[in-house]
């Protein structure tokens, strides 16, 4: 900061850093206009938005690139790991606020759900991990062991059923370095958001990813079925003015009896992760979707792993498809031989 500007000048500088990475693009822009200071000012907090859509929460920047508009960054709201909504969230569409390209905003950020505004990137009225039932069963492993042939040697990993795997979890007495958390240690490898003309942004891998390599997690918010049918129908409304993209993907874990299934609602379109804006591919893509479970937790997350090595530059995609689809008119744009020419979409 500048120590020679004026008194005044500085308290408007310093006052602006505070809260000007609180506001959305059109709030930004339009305070962005009244003087000159402000203007330079939202100027460095959009550049810092484009070079990091994660905020420092993941290991390495996700930087948004554009070469096809003006557009230079997608504003939600993000967070590592699937979250509980807000109480009010159904009825105020700004529930959330979160800093976002704040002049330390390269520092990481503590995951707590209190609104501190250090300017630095932190979720509001956001609940996280053990409140949704996250704390009981754990490992008391000296040491969780090594994945071999025959799995951890682990009771967390003998927890693994069908298309479900389990990982140790919140009560258990390991750390996070713990072998058997593959998928708790934020995304390591390096992403890119690109902008395409027809599919809007989509993720692309920013280096060699190998077969097997564990991507990301579907992160947003946890939704009962009836909200998520409530967001789906706005959101279908939206989407028909085009200009739209919703990302409520629905996911149904079937239980060992075969008789029944659980019904997992994950919208991330106004808060979520990078994988907010994986496309989708008729032919299934380049990513394998698994369905993870921590030790203790009720409802499994949904994580990401390469299913074929991916070239720096590629792009990721899986396929959004299901039996249980219907079709709902967007035309997709995947590429693949066997494009179906429209987009599944989920018949809540
Ligand atoms: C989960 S979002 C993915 C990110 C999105 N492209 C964006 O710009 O935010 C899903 C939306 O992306 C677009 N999309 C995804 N895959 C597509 C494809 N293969 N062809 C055309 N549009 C696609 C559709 O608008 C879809 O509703």
């Amino acid at each position: 900061m500048d120590n020679k500007k004026p008194h005044g000048e500085r308290a408007l500088f310093e006052c602006a850093e505070l809260i000007l990475p609180w506001l959305d693009p059109p709030e930004l822009a339009s305070i962005s206009s009244t003087c000159k200071t402000l203007y330079h000012i939202s100027k460095t907090i959009t550049a810092r938005r484009t070079s990091d859509a994660s905020r420092a929460f993941e290991n390495f920047p996700i930087p948004f690139i554009n070469a096809v508009d003006h557009q230079p960054y997608f504003y939600f709201i993000y967070t590592p790991s699937q979250i509980l909504p807000s109480p009010s969230s159904s009825t105020s569409p700004q529930f959330q606020r979160q800093s976002w390209g704040s002049s330390n905003s390269m520092v990481k950020p503590k995951l707590n759900s209190s609104c501190v505004n250090t300017g630095r990137p932190s979720l509001e009225s956001v609940s996280l991990g053990s409140e949704y039932g996250e704390e009981g069963y754990g490992c008391d492993c000296e040491t969780c062991g090594e994945a071999g042939d025959g799995g951890f040697d682990c009771p967390c990993s003998r927890l693994n059923w069908g298309e479900i795997m389990s990982e140790c979890g919140p009560s258990c007495r390991c750390g996070l370095e713990c072998p058997n958390r593959l998928t708790q240690r934020e995304v390591s490898v390096q992403l890119k958001i690109v902008r395409d003309q027809r599919k809007g942004w989509g993720v692309h891998a920013a280096q060699l990813i190998r077969q097997g390599q564990f991507v990301c997690e579907y992160a947003g918010e946890l939704l009962t079925t009836k909200e998520a049918r409530r967001r789906q129908h706005m959101y279908d409304e939206l989407s028909s003015g085009g200009r739209f993209s919703s990302a409520l993907l629905v996911v149904r874990e079937h239980l060992p009896s075969g008789k029944a299934c659980l019904r997992i609602n994950i919208d991330a379109t106004r808060v979520g992760n990078v994988a907010r804006f994986i496309n989708h591919s008729c032919d299934g893509g380049n990513l394998l979707t698994m369905l993870m479970r921590s030790s203790g937790a009720l409802l499994p997350r949904l994580c990401f792993f390469a299913s074929r090595d991916i070239q720096e530059d590629e792009e990721l995609s899986f396929s959004y498809g299901d039996t249980r689809l219907t079709l709902n008119g967007l035309h997709c744009f995947c590429g693949s031989p066997n494009c179906f020419g429209i987009l599944p979409s989920e018949c809540t």
